[in-house]
């Protein structure tokens, strides 16, 4: 991209005179205006690298469109020369620098030092430029590390099959979450469900129907719990379901409305349509005094066992 320099006077043949003197200049555009107004719009509606902006002007002089230029987000960064014929006294000098000039010309204009003055411009936005351009690529690196970083994560601790959360974040949360227990004096279930004969499907269906059915599953655990409850796949055909604040009374009423809801889901692979039913052995703090997560486990395993040599498709909470 070629920097675009703004040449600024009301005079066309002032504005031919310095086009003149910046022809040599091959590597820059250049925009005219004939007025501080028509300068402003075009500075409103492109990218300019300098503005060679002559002081003297009807309706709008040089210095008001200088400050219109530092008070927009947009333009404030655009460097400005001013060209002037009038008095090189002081008083107008500073007037100019607190409107917002780098610099000043008299007329009549040296085509060198102009020539000169403007380069010094363009290599400097050019520089601006590149850095820009570099920070954008660090911005892009950036967010590229961030995105892989979330998605590790993800991979990590969610079950790719299902989309529920693995045994590892299990582990992690259920600490935590007893932490709670012991802080605020709440209650915590854990209940463990365990697909009956689930190798009868495998066997009968094929492996893809079991994952049909995995996936269900978990769409249906993932529906029927509250938002503060937690479904992780342990493993296999076992899921676990962190219910918090929930007592052992109340864990029972949810895992027999999720039990029954299962048995009436129907699942259906390659035309073929069919059913399961799944055991849930469940604990909960308020009957598990010094719960720890091994505790839990062990607990809510020994029921889910119990449940199993019950004859399956039942819920057991600890005795
Ligand atoms: N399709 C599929 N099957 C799986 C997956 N993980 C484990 N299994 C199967 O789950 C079945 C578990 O079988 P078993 O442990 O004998 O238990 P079950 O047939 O459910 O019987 P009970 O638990 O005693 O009611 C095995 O056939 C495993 O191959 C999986 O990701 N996809």
């Amino acid at each position: 991209m070629r920097p675009t320099v703004l040449i600024v006077d009301d005079h066309e043949e002032n504005l031919l005179a310095l086009e003149m003197l910046l022809e040599q200049e091959r590597d820059i555009e250049i925009c005219r205006a004939l007025s501080g107004k028509e300068a402003l719009r075009q500075l409103l509606g492109q990218e300019f690298a300098l503005v060679l902006l002559d002081v003297q002007m009807p309706e709008m002089d040089g210095f008001e469109v200088a400050e219109l230029m530092r008070a927009n987000p947009s333009t404030r960064l655009i460097p400005i020369i001013f060209i002037t014929a009038i008095s090189k006294e002081e008083r107008y000098r500073f007037q100019g620098y607190e409107a917002g000039a780098v610099d000043y010309l008299y007329k009549p204009l040296d085509s060198f030092i102009l020539q000169s003055k403007v380069q010094v411009f363009i290599q400097l936005w050019r520089q601006r430029r590149d850095l820009e351009l570099a920070y954008q690529k660090l911005e892009e690196a950036n967010q590229c590390i961030i995105n892989q970083k979330n998605m590790l994560q993800k991979m990590a601790i969610q079950d790719h099959l299902t989309g529920l959360y693995q045994r590892r974040w299990f582990d992690h949360l259920i600490k935590s979450e007893l932490g709670a227990v012991m802080r605020t004096n709440t209650p915590l279930a854990l209940a463990i469900l365990d697909i009956d004969h689930f190798k009868q499907i495998n066997d009968s269906y094929g492996h893809l129907a079991g994952d049909v059915v995995l996936v269900g599953l978990a769409a249906t655990l993932k529906n029927a719990m509250r938002e503060y409850d937690t479904a992780f796949r342990f493993g296999g055909e076992e899921f676990a379901v962190l219910l918090r604040g929930t007592t052992k009374v109340q864990a029972i009423k949810v895992c027999q409305r999720l039990r029954m809801m299962l048995e009436q889901e129907h699942y259906v692979y390659q035309g073929q349509e069919f059913r399961i039913t799944v055991s849930i052995g469940l604990c909960a703090t308020d009957h598990l005094p010094d719960a720890t997560r091994e505790r839990m486990i062990e607990q809510a395993d020994k029921e889910l066992y119990r449940a199993k040599a019950a004859g399956r498709n039942q819920v057991c909470p600890e005795s």
